[in-house]
């Protein structure tokens, strides 16, 4: 068939499908406004599938397979979108939801032996594939059509995927995007690990983590309709400011409500506002802004206190908290009336040891409060002064018992570390070092526990900057491990707080209740980047492991040695600016610097040159695309068309900081340049 004929065949299949969507999304009403609930719950769900009817008629697919089933006469042509439409006439389906067992066959068929197999909920199925089709449908119109395989063309699927390229080649506003047209076999891989599994996914830059930590929560909430819900999962991110770059993902994905947060909000709120932290952007001031050790850096607080050992010493202390907790007094509320400390002790340990330990102390003070009221029988317990003064022997010998906070127990089991100081009133938060905010959570949860459900799933981002005991703590919040999390040991510019190896956080699990995924393949740059950047890797200690680029050419990566002057640097970038603005496809561009303090004076200077730049600092809660000014080790995560690095000289680059370097250079999808005064780092020559 002629690519013309194929057009038009695709063109009036769309019609179709278009019609059949628009019908159903007019004939969903407008909102409920009553109050009958029953008809309120329905009204949601009739609201969201309304929801998903307008994501689907901009682009109701992408995809098309023509699979032969086994046993079957011919081939079916199977349409693959964001979400499945079925034909409300004939109950067939006309697209089917990209996450459906059959659809792995898309993500998973790369051409060669057409003779292919998918697991589905009644068992293996086997089949032939005859046709790998890509579509293009942008605002409901189809804009292109490339065949990525066709039974009897040469058999082989194109070896680079043409529609990965055009997708790679575009350029990037101020948010990450959903890649569910182009998701690569290795990828789906981990979209479709089973859900109970603690997962642990090494990435290279740019290799598609959080995009596929997104995507994975999307396949669960599909897959494990009647067990997961989007409430009980949680996101952990880095910063606010990450949170809000990867916010359109999941709705593009038709997924809502799920919390997104940062570990340390996350845990603020545990502790229910009885401590705050010193100024986060204070402690990256203290690692970024000059220089540390690498003595310094191994032995910081965060990695000492956050160790596996340091969990053990917790747990061993609250053993030995738990142990002592009921004192060695009889309780007496009356003359006569007695419970020996042994027997209270018992009642103690017949309380369900899954409940925390402050709960079960509730518990066996109210427990004793009935036998109290028992053992003095109706008569007396109605003699008000009895009753007082019995009341006042159970309350001193609840206080025998005190409920500590965490904070206060933390001084007591650890009076020479627990460095902050006692709260000045009850009102009043502590004010803690960051390396204390996990230790209280732990500690907390074991007193205390949690008000909340326990979660269905986790994912935690750029989880190389996790000590085992954060991990402990949310690992402490499920039922069973279902968590995806996700990271690259080579970007661990956080080293101060982070593993060195992920071990150091699967240790946590047993071996079975664990899965560990590595993805060598970058998405994000071009050859041209990804290799500039794995010739920084190569400088870094211990073994590293390249970044393998997708076959996209652009632009050679530039080295610049600018004149040793403010001036003389701004007007460099300004004009570099100027060059790359004019229609080559960049639309958000980054300006690099070592520190803050340092953006802080370019972004000044470039302002002066004419440059209408933002600066973006720690405690950004958005990053709004454009020209920016940040700091580098503010970069991770994120991602620009093109990105300036405006000064890797010698000083401000050492060999110790090759990771951070890296994160930088591995931030820009099409054009990198490097900028130098005086000498170059030693990393980059
Ligand atoms: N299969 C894919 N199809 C299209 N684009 C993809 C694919 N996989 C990844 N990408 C793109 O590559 C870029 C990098 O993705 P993402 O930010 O998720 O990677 P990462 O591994 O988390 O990166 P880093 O560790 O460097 O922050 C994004 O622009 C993403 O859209």
């Amino acid at each position: 068939m002629s690519a013309n004929a194929k057009f038009q065949e695709e063109t009036l299949k769309l019609e179709k499908v278009l019609g059949e969507i628009q019908a159903q999304r007019k004939a969903i009403g407008a909102p409920y406004t009553g109050q009958d609930i029953a008809e309120q719950v329905l009204d949601d769900l009739r609201q969201q599938r309304k929801k998903r009817l307008e994501i689907a008629e901009r682009e109701p697919y992408f995809g098309r397979l023509d699979f032969q089933e086994e046993g079957h006469s011919e081939a079916q042509p199977l349409y693959i979108g964001k979400s499945g439409v079925g034909d409300e006439e004939t109950q067939k389906p006309l697209v089917i939801d990209w996450r459906a067992p059959i659809s792995s066959l898309f993500y998973s068929f790369t051409g060669g032996d057409p003779s292919v197999t998918y697991d589905s909920p009644d068992g293996i199925v086997n089949g032939r594939v005859s046709l790998k089709r890509n579509l293009l449908i942008r605002e409901s119109e189809l804009q292109r059509v490339v065949d990525s395989y066709e039974e009897g063309q040469g058999g082989e699927a194109l070896a680079t995927d043409e529609f990965l390229l055009h997708r790679l080649g575009e350029s990037k506003d101020n948010k990450l995007k959903d890649i569910v047209s182009t998701i690569q076999q290795e990828q789906d891989a981990i979209i479709r690990t089973e859900k109970n599994k603690a997962l642990f996914i090494q990435g290279v830059a740019g290799s598609g983590k959080t995009t596929v930590a997104l995507h994975r929560l999307a396949y669960l909430l599909y897959r494990y309709k009647d067990r997961v819900r989007a409430e009980r999962m949680m996101i952990l991110a880095p910063s606010r400011m990450f949170l809000d770059y990867i916010s359109g993902v999941l709705p593009e994905l038709g997924v809502g409500d799920i919390r997104q947060t940062t570990f340390e909000e996350w845990a603020l709120e545990l502790l229910g506002g009885t401590v705050v932290p010193e100024s986060p952007a204070s402690s990256l001031e203290k690692w970024f802004e000059r220089k540390a050790s690498k003595e310094e850096r191994e032995s910081a607080p965060g990695r000492v206190k956050g160790s596996a050992a340091y969990v053990g010493r917790l747990r061993e202390a609250l053993a030995r908290f738990e142990e002592k907790l009921i004192p060695d007094d009889t309780f007496s509320p009356a003359a006569g009336v007695e419970l020996q400390a042994d027997r209270i002790r018992e009642w103690f340990r017949e309380e369900p040891s899954d409940e925390p330990v402050m709960k079960r102390r509730e518990r066996l003070l109210n427990r004793l409060k009935r036998w109290m009221e028992i053992q003095l029988g109706r008569a007396r317990w109605s003699d008000k002064t009895i009753k007082a003064a019995a009341m006042a022997k159970w309350k001193s010998y609840s206080g025998k018992i005190p409920p500590l906070s965490a904070a206060e127990f933390y001084r007591a089991y650890f009076p020479d570390e627990a460095t902050y100081r006692p709260a000045a009133s009850k009102r009043k938060p502590i004010v803690i070092p960051p390396e204390d905010l996990p230790i209280l959570a732990y500690i907390h949860l074991q007193l205390y526990g949690s008000a909340e459900p326990a979660y269905d799933h986790i994912v935690i981002d750029e989880a190389q900057d996790y000590s085992p005991l954060q991990l402990a703590v949310l690992a402490g919040r499920q039922r069973i491990p279902s968590l995806t999390v996700l990271g690259d040991l080579q970007q661990g510019i956080h080293d101060y707080a982070g593993i060195r190896s992920w071990t150091e956080l699967s240790d946590l699990f047993a071996k079975d209740d664990t899965a560990y995924y590595e993805l060598d393949r970058s998405y994000r740059s071009t050859t041209e980047i990804i290799e500039f950047a794995n010739r920084i890797l190569s400088g870094m200690e211990g073994e590293v492991k390249p970044a393998v680029p997708v076959f996209r050419s652009g632009d050679p990566v530039e080295t610049v040695a600018v004149e040793a002057s403010s001036s003389a640097l701004a007007k460099e970038i300004a004009s570099t600016i100027q060059a790359w603005s004019g229609g080559t496809g960049i639309s958000t561009i980054a300006v690099l610097c070592r520190t803050a303090a340092k953006s802080k004076l370019l972004h000044a200077e470039l302002q002066k040159a004419g440059v209408e730049a933002s600066l973006l600092q720690a405690d950004q809660q958005a990053y709004h695309g454009g020209i920016t000014v940040l700091p580098s080790y503010l970069s991770k995560g994120l991602e620009f068309d093109a990105v300036i690095l405006a000064d890797a000289d010698r000083e401000s680059y050492a060999a110790e900081d090759a990771k951070l370097l890296y994160v930088a250079c591995t931030r820009a999808l099409h054009r990198l340049k490097v900028l130098y005064q005086g000498e170059p780092s030693a990393l980059i020559v």
